[in-house]
């Protein structure tokens, strides 16, 4: 018996079961992925034995993870919903897709975690917010979830209304993070730095932000004026970001990212 079973090891599976790997042993996990390229590829450098189909797979794992992309949720459950027994936990990790949709195809009785995490969790520095579906788990069953989520980040229990409001701010925003990187280390390069260089200022400066915000509990505006002297630079580059919009572009961004979540399920 397997203790974690994966369906599909794209991006975010793969950062899920690298995080997860550094607390469980390569014999808790199997894997079915569709593309025998990709699970060629996983089980030789992850060490991690790939099952022969979705149904044996399920059989044989207590945690199920759904790591497909949402357009083919539908398909996958439709072909395991008769392997779900009492004892499985299905987690999800698809925007858009609410427990009551999920049980509607596998079964009312089935035990949902409704997740959004996201691909740091390679490097143990994920986000990740669940939701537990309204059945019974045990006390070890709620600590060992728990710890799933912890073993490669954050993790914040959230309730279910809140979801598709994490999507833009968690799941989706490592991409506008490396979008911005990316600006930064361009603007560099165009001033003449190494492009490695670059990089290394923009991300580390970005990480140290991050981190300001956690541990100093300031409000961002207020870490923002201590950057910005008087009359001096940073107040230079403030005023052209706010001239070209760049924080509704932001908040219009999310909106988007949260409406199509919300025509996914
Ligand atoms: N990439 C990200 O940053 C995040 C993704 N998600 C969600 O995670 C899920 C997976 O996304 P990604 O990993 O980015 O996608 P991906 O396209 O990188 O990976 C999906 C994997 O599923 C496999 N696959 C496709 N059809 C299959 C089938 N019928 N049976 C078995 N395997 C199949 C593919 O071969 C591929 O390896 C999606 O629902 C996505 O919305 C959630 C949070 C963040
Ligand atoms: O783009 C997507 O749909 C997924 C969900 C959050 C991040 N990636």
């Amino acid at each position: 018996m397997y203790k974690f079973g994966f369906i599909g090891i794209g991006n975010m599976g793969y950062s899920i079961i690298k995080g997860l790997m550094k607390s469980n042993s390569n014999e808790d996990f199997s894997f079915y992925d569709i593309s025998s390229a990709r699970a060629e590829l996983i089980e030789s450098e992850l060490g991690i034995a790939p099952s022969k189909s979705m149904e044996e797979l399920v059989s044989n794992s207590k945690y199920v993870f759904l790591a497909v992309k949402p357009q083919i949720y539908r398909v996958v459950m439709d072909s395991i919903k008769s392997y779900i027994k009492p004892d499985h936990v299905v987690i999800t990790i698809a925007p858009g897709f609410d427990m009551e949709t999920v049980k509607m195809y596998l079964g009312s009785s089935t035990r949902v975690i409704r997740s959004m995490p996201n691909t740091p969790a390679l490097v143990g520095e994920g986000m990740s917010v669940i939701t537990f579906s309204d059945d019974e788990y045990s006390d070890s069953e709620v600590k060992e979830i728990k710890s799933i989520f912890l073993s490669f980040g954050e993790m914040e229990i959230i309730d279910e209304s809140q979801m598709n409001a994490v999507v833009p701010i968690s799941g989706s925003s490592p991409a506008y993070v490396y979008m911005f990187i990316e600006a930064m280390a361009d603007a560099g390069v165009s001033m003449g730095l190494p492009r490695n260089l670059a990089y290394k200022l923009a991300s580390q400066s970005v990480l140290g932000s991050a981190k300001m915000v956690l541990e100093t509990e300031s409000h961002p505006g207020e870490l923002k004026d201590a950057v910005c002297s008087p009359g001096g630079t940073t107040i230079e580059a403030v005023t052209v970001l706010e001239e070209r919009g760049f924080r509704s572009a932001v908040i219009e961004a999310m909106k988007a990212a949260y409406s199509k979540t919300q025509k996914l399920g």
